[in-house]
């Protein structure tokens, strides 16, 4: 019997409109269910690209993308923001966090916009924002600040909260520790590392910092796995 996986691309090709060459053609890119991953490549390499594929936000031109179960290419926009929505948490290079909303409303938004992602918890949301908050190392006093009035790291940490909440079965990171110094780094990574565990999702964290990669059980680099060979090798 196959393991379930998480993530399972084939044959896939996505151009950038307007562009006269492909920006990815991927043979095949599975990551199975509970799997950390480490996908790396240099800047223009299509990193984010890729992300944007697995998480229904654009659709390929040719091949398959399944994540959880469910063809997402078979899938019209609206059905794929829907599912986005319910079964990835997404942390963003810049956090994308809401400035004026509290730090405890940021982590429960999923919450009022996916209902699965509610339906998932026992209890209450805002117990589990708070238990998740304590986990990453959120003081209670924080909960109640506007994420504007957060340091780097912190609002780092309420996006991890908000990607976890009500237990998404696959997390994607774009280059979430790139604003913090070496040791931060690693922590973060550790306690990324140690909910996934613990919740069960699989975990396809992207970063052009090779020394992360220790941390992970498998490393992708895209390069290697993307036949239309973009990227500008700048760093
Ligand atoms: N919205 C867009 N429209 C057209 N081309 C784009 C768009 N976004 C990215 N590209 C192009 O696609 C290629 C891959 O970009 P992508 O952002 O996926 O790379 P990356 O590996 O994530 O880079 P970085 O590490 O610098 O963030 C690049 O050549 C880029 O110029």
């Amino acid at each position: 019997m196959t393991a379930p996986q998480a993530v399972v691309l084939e044959d896939v090709v996505f151009a950038w409109p307007g562009a006269d060459a492909p920006c990815l053609d991927v043979p095949e890119l599975c990551i199975a269910a509970g799997e950390s991953v480490f996908l790396h490549g240099p800047s223009g390499s299509g990193k984010s690209t890729l992300l944007s594929l697995i998480g229904g936000v654009l659709s390929p031109q040719q091949g398959r993308v399944a994540v959880l179960d469910t063809e997402l290419t078979a899938l019209r926009m609206r059905a794929r923001d829907a599912f986005r929505a319910d079964h990835i948490g997404f942390i963003f290079q810049l956090f994308n966090l809401v400035p004026y909303l509290s730090a405890l409303d940021n982590i429960l938004l999923p919450c009022r916009f996916a209902p699965s992602r509610a339906a998932r918890i026992d209890g209450a949301p805002t117990d589990e924002a708070r238990r998740l908050a304590a986990r990453l190392d959120l003081h209670e006093a924080l909960l109640a600040r506007p994420a504007a009035q957060l340091s780097v790291g912190q609002q780092q940490r309420v996006a991890a909260a908000r990607a976890l909440i009500g237990r998404p079965g696959l997390i994607v990171a774009d280059e979430p520790t790139s604003a913090l110094d070496a040791d931060r780094q690693q922590g973060f990574v550790d306690l990324l590392l140690g909910e996934c565990a613990a919740s069960g999702a699989s975990l396809l964290f992207v970063s052009h910092d090779e020394r992360l990669a220790t941390h992970f059980a498998r490393q992708v680099a895209l390069p290697e796995i993307n036949r239309a060979g973009a990227g500008e090798d700048e760093r």
